[in-house]
């Protein structure tokens, strides 16, 4: 269902558990900072919403989306961590570097997820244009943060 269809700030209430010990890591991509730090502030005010203590979420930067893995990993191996966001926008330009930056983040994210046994959440973006991506993080199809934001939530309801 592509997200004009289904608002990615709306989500329902199912398997939200309480999580107002869990300790949340969110690795932030700087390359877009515009649209990360949308989403990044989309995420932690839907962390704090659901009871998420500020003082248990940990922020970090990486240069680009591509070493949000290595970020995520770094975050991971810490055994007070409980789940790992990695908020990231890759927009496509000229050539296939948005390819590989995108199937490498999707590959690396996943693999540190299940390398710790810990959610690690993809809440990257990877529109065409500059304006699909602000569609995306608080514009008219909501903010994919606070999706990544839910979904680790909800992950450690499972
Ligand atoms: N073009 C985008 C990049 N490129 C940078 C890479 O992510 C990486 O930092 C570089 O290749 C060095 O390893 N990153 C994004 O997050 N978004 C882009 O649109
Ligand atoms: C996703 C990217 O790295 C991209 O912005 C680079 O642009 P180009 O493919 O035109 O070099």
């Amino acid at each position: 269902m592509a997200s004009a269809e289904k608002n990615l700030s709306q989500f329902s209430q199912k398997n939200v558990t309480d999580v107002s010990e869990k300790r949340f890591a969110i690795v932030v991509s700087e390359w877009n900072e515009e649209v990360t730090e949308a989403l990044y502030n989309g995420a932690k005010e839907t962390l704090l919403s659901n009871g998420v203590k500020p003082e248990n979420i940990y922020r970090k930067d990486v240069p680009g989306s591509f070493e949000l893995s290595i970020g995520a990993q770094w975050a991971a191996q810490v055994d007070e961590i409980d789940a790992v966001i990695c908020i990231g926008c890759v927009i496509q330009g000229e050539t296939k570097h948005f390819d590989f930056i995108c199937d490498a983040v999707a590959q690396g994210i996943t693999n540190v997820s299940l390398k710790y046994n810990k959610p690690v959440i993809f809440g990257v973006l990877t529109p065409n244009t500059q304006q699909q991506a602000l569609d995306r993080a608080g514009g008219k199809y909501g903010n994919k943060g606070d999706e990544a934001a839910i979904t680790a939530i909800k992950m450690l309801g499972f």
